[in-house]
């Protein structure tokens, strides 16, 4: 089966001579169309740098970068919306810069507010709603962005970088599962960054654990099948003893 991204021998280098730092080194990475593939790695790890790459927005310094889908979408840790626009304008923003007209612009946005549970909330600015509700409008215009375009018909592919890191744990819980349901409806490619084992092993159907300075793949796990079984303790406490020992080897450099 074509790969929905294939990364081959991924190295990054910022800055040069001594002051230089390998944040990745040898990173070979697949992606099945549609997986939900979580990367778990400590802070520092190279994680957001790796999701920069695979989202075109750097270069990396060795290897390649194969991507079979649509320009990805990418979500944040901070909702990142533009406090002057309403609901509506902010999810209707990748498409007004794609030239998508005003009736299919519309639709799209009732469809996508909807998908997310927000509907009858457009005409608000982003102050007026709670950091979750926030993101479930970034979750809608991040699904947006290749919407009436010509990718718009290409496997997609979400990028998120802890989406849920900044919320409290009720509400990250509640998206969490909001985002599994959404992930099965859409079918979308997702890959999605954290450095907590719990939201890894719960929301990924692999779990694929990065070590520090340089970032290389050290394991990975097969979580979840398809129909949501596996996620065991047992997997989960496997995951934490390795993390833990990453963090530790890292510690002791
Ligand atoms: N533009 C840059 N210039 C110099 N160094 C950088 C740059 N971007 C990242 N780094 C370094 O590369 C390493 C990896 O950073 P990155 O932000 O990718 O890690 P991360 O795993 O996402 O961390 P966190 O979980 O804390 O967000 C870090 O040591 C960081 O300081």
């Amino acid at each position: 089966m074509e790969c929905a991204i294939e990364l081959s021998g991924i190295g990054k280098t910022f800055g040069r001579g001594k002051a230089a730092i390998t944040a990745l080194d040898g990173v070979d990475l697949r992606m099945a169309p549609g997986e939900f593939l979580c990367l778990l790695g400590a802070s520092g790890c190279g994680k957001s740098t790796l999701l920069n790459l695979i989202a075109n927005l750097d270069q990396p310094s060795t290897g390649s970068i194969v991507r079979n889908t649509a320009r990805p979408a990418v979500m944040f840790q901070e909702a990142a919306l533009m406090p002057w626009l309403t609901v509506q304008r902010n999810v209707e923003l990748p498409m007004r810069l794609h030239r998508v007209p005003k009736a299919e612009r519309a639709e799209k946005v009732a469809e996508l507010l909807d998908l997310v549970r927000l509907s009858g909330v457009n005409d608000k600015r982003p102050h007026e709603l709670s950091g979750g509700m926030r993101q479930r409008v970034a979750l809608a215009r991040a699904l947006a962005s290749a919407a009436g375009t010509e990718e718009a018909d290409e496997p997609s592919l979400l990028l998120m970088d802890e989406p849920f890191a900044a919320l409290d744990a009720i509400t990250r819980d509640v998206l969490q599962g909001e985002l599994i349901r959404i992930w099965r409806k859409t079918k979308t490619a997702v890959l999605f960054v954290t450095h907590d084992v719990r939201e890894a092993t719960r929301l990924g159907q692999r779990v694929v654990l990065l070590s520090s300075r340089p970032g290389r793949v050290v394991r990975e796990w097969h979580t979840r099948d398809i129909d949501g079984t596996g996620d065991s303790a047992e997997v989960t406490d496997e995951i934490t003893a390795a993390l833990r020992e990453v963090i530790s080897q890292h510690a002791a450099t």
